[in-house]
């Protein structure tokens, strides 16, 4: 920081906090021991941007979490000016409660600790009107929102068995992550049929949206955004207000929220009271491309943010060398990146263990006997996860612990939010909150059944399209007696019956009735409880369990709303805390998850740290995942999330494989990853192969390669000729040699191509080739698909020559 720089940020510093008394400085003084000089200059930091750049358990979170006490405890900050970003709501509360260690409960409840979604909320609730909202807006997951878009489509003749809500909706995630507003895209779309309904939709979704009072994920970053640059003084009040904006995992921000930042710190033509901003991330953690996250915000923060620094970090405190030194080889192989120098001062450690099994079962089997090691060593449970690349895999996993009685905690799968009778008794909740929420009161209408049939749900819903209403208010004309076509007396007593019964709990949780009483309520009264407790199916009375757990949730946030003195809102503070709960805000904290082994997916453990970690399925089509094995840029994000897995080990690493696995009833011979072939093999030891391993291995097929897309170098005597290179031939419980994706895809001969060449591709349709890297099996097309490049593995990829 130059001289200038320091004095404008005293200044300012002067301005905004208090000066330290002794006490804050023996604190502040406090909170800088142990931690190295790169560390302790970001935790002091003043005036410009910061952006602290570093490899896995660096410190980079512990900086963070520093550096806000630290700003509190030299009363350079009010907690009430703090606000920070985190990954997940769960790092929230945990960084709040670390700050609260630090400096106290009292201090540490100001600070606004949030993710991007849950703060963006609360601006939204705050200015609910200049974003063109209700203040009792609904949240919608994204399974209302596609049940919403579904509608759309259907309205709009789309053939949705081909055009899928999913599909048309995912395109409609990325134009709203990345700002681009209906009108913007047709101005610049592609003539194509997709764009062609994309363009047609997104106007009309978002119509419906607003005519139900609600958003989707997407749209509360958006609506945000648009709000502060739409209103520079609302904007200027939160530049004010948030005089610290702090930001974890910076890697994973997609355009929206990076515009989103620049608003709330005050950067260009809004900017009249420029804030602190720190953030903090590693490129090669991110792994959220398909949410729009991207690179760039953290590769050009120097040129986004005037007289940025950057802090480098390069010290590991988690993991031993061996575990450090896969890591980094595995992600060296990713081409374009910055080179990074982590290194650590705990010694190599155990040697990783490497284990091939014949079968997922085994795999299983295996992992299991290493875990009952570990505990008779006297590892507690809760310092053992097992990670897998998706949620499917699970299965296998989940059946062995159950059977060795190995008590395991399983983190995402379905939900239980996402269970239909939660769903629906949500959708009574949000009903009474917001009477216009088309989406949930379509949900409930005749759930359980009440006499209101397809039938009269369309006379409704024509009703309401004719005169322009929401879906709540033809409800409303019906319960004030009037007559709707093609609505009978029936069904028009029955509707009246129900929106009358809503209104009234309504009515009770206006005048203060508890989260839970208006939950109870909703579910005797509708006859919803007394369905489920008639039926004979098991199932319901697992639904009845799961609504006494809800109705306990319920309970929990009502105490925990008293003591914090809100009283205003409840039951949408408590529908919003729900919508937006993520996988990973179920992971227990260090200090709550003794007892239990963790299962969940490596994206779900970004962020984490166990002693001992287990990555499965290290498999070519597996981890790296099968879609992604064509394409170099998702290839080189398969890879990102190998290293993450990697890097969260602290003590002891182990990586297995299965030789074969099934999938849709089938098995499936499976190659090692190639992942496998980057780790040195003098950190780690071989356990168990497989017995029956069903391919040879095809050293001739197999070459030295440096396009960062290596199958293992065949050497004599190596790791991966004795473990891990392989290439399919067969799959077993199949007649038909070679038949599996990957087989085939190995096995087909290789397209002969140059550049000029035509091609079609399965997903990208036609292109023009500009150029080939690299020959024999690892030979890359370089293709523009109008406009768009992209790198394809000829041998791997649906490629066809016209
Ligand atoms: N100076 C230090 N002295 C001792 N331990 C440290 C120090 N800095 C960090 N640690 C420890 O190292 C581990 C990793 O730190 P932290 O989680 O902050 O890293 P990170 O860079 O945020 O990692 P990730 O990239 O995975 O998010 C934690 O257990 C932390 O307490
Ligand atoms: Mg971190």
């Amino acid at each position: 920081m130059d001289l200038f720089d320091s004095i404008a940020a005293d200044a300012q510093f002067r301005r905004v906090g208090s000066a330290p008394t002794p006490a804050h400085r023996a604190e502040a003084d406090a909170l800088l021991e142990g931690l190295n000089p790169e560390q302790k200059a970001a935790v002091i930091h003043q005036g410009g941007p910061l952006l602290i750049m570093a490899g896995a358990g660096s410190g980079k979170t512990r900086v963070l979490t520093h550096r806000i006490a630290y700003l509190l405890a030299t009363g350079r900050a009010q907690a009430g000016e703090i606000m920070a970003i985190t990954f997940t709501n769960k790092a929230a509360a945990e960084m709040r409660e670390r700050v609260g260690a630090l400096v106290g409960d009292a201090q540490g409840r100001r600070m606004l600790v949030a993710t991007f979604h849950s703060a963006c909320v609360r601006i939204l609730r705050q200015n609910y009107d200049p974003a063109g909202l209700k203040s009792t807006f609904s949240i919608y997951d994204m399974q209302d929102a596609q049940r919403l878009l579904g509608m759309v489509l259907k309205a709009q003749d789309v053939d949705v068995k081909r055009y899928t809500p999913r599909s048309i909706g995912a395109r409609i995630s990325d134009l709203k992550n990345e700002l681009i507003t209906p009108s913007e895209y047709i101005s610049t779309m592609g003539s194509d049929p997709v764009s062609q309904i994309v363009a047609a939709a997104y106007p009309e979704y978002n119509r419906r949206l607003r005519q139900a009072n609600a958003v989707d994920f997407d749209d509360i970053i958006m609506l945000t955004v648009q709000m502060l640059s739409e209103n520079p003084a609302i904007a200027e009040y939160y530049q004010r207000r948030y005089r610290h904006i702090l930001v974890d995992e910076y890697q994973d921000t997609n355009h929206a929220q990076y515009v989103l930042v620049r608003h709330l710190v005050g950067i260009g033509a809004n900017a009249v009271a420029p804030g602190e901003l720190t953030v903090v991330g590693d490129s090669d953690q991110s792994i959220y491309a398909f949410r729009g996250a991207t690179i760039r915000n953290i590769e050009e923060f120097e040129k986004d943010f005037p007289n940025a620094q950057t802090i480098v970090l390069e010290q590991n405190y988690r993991s031993t060398g061996n575990i450090l030194s896969a890591a980094n080889a595995v992600i060296s192989r990713n081409s374009g990146r910055r080179p990074k120098k982590l290194w650590t001062a705990s010694g190599s450690g155990d040697r990783i263990v490497l284990d091939a099994l014949d079968s997922e079962y085994e795999e299983a089997r295996n992992v299991i006997r290493h875990i009952e090691a570990l505990n008779s060593e006297g590892a507690d449970w809760g310092d053992i996860a097992v990670f897998y690349r998706t949620n499917a895999q699970s299965r296998s996993m989940e059946e062995m612990l159950m059977r060795s009685g190995i008590p395991y905690r399983l983190v995402g799968g379905t939900r239980f939010y996402e269970r239909m009778e939660i769903k629906d008794a949500l959708a009574y909740l949000q009903a009474v909150v917001n009477p216009e929420d088309t989406v949930a009161i379509r949900r409930i209408l005749n759930t359980p059944r009440r006499g209101i049939g397809d039938k009269a749900e369309t006379a409704i819903m024509a009703h309401a399209d004719r005169y322009g209403l929401s879906f709540g208010a033809a409800l409303d004309a019906v319960t004030q007696g009037e007559t709707i076509d093609g609505l009978s007396p029936r069904a028009a007593t029955s509707v009246a019956e129900f929106w009358t019964m809503l209104a009234d709990i309504r009515t009770q949780a206006e005048s203060g009735a508890s989260t839970a009483h208006v939950l109870d309520e909703l579910i005797s009264r509708s006859g919803y409880l007394a369905k489920l407790r008639e039926s004979e199916d098991p199932q319901d009375a697992s639904r009845v369990e799961n609504l006494a757990e809800l109705l306990s949730v319920a309970e929990e946030f009502d105490v925990e709303r008293r003591q914090s003195g809100e009283t205003e809102g409840t039951l949408a503070a408590f529908l919003e805390r729900v919508a937006l709960v993520a996988d990973a805000d179920q992971v227990p904290g260090d200090d709550d998850r003794r007892g239990a082994v963790t299962l969940m997916t490596v994206h779900t453990a970004k962020g984490l740290e166990f002693p001992y970690v287990f990555v499965t399925g290290l498999e070519d089509g597996t981890f790296p995942h099968r879609r992604s094995m064509e394409d170099m840029s998702e290839l080189a994000e398969e890879r990102r999330l190998a290293y993450v897995a990697i890097t969260r080990a602290r003590k002891k690493l182990f990586l297995s494989r299965a030789a074969t696995r099934s999938a849709w009833g089938q098995s499936e011979a499976m190659a090692a990853s190639r992942f496998l072939d980057d780790i040195p093999e003098e950190t780690v030891e071989i356990g168990r192969e497989p017995t029956r391993e069903t391919y040879g291995f095809s050293s001739g097929t197999s070459t030295s390669s440096n396009s960062g897309i290596a199958f293992g170098s065949g050497k004599p005597g190596s790791l991966q000729s004795t473990f891990v290179k392989s290439q399919p031939t067969k799959r077993l419980g199949s007649p038909a040699v070679g038949g599996g994706k990957l087989g085939q895809a190995s096995a087909k001969p290789a397209l002969k191509l140059e550049p000029g060449d035509r091609v079609k591709h399965g997903k990208y349709g036609e292109g023009t080739v500009t150029g080939i890297d690299g020959s024999g099996p690892q030979a890359v097309a370089r293709v523009d698909f109008g406009g768009t490049q992209k790198r394809l593995l000829i041998r791997m990829a649906p490629l066809k020559k016209l």
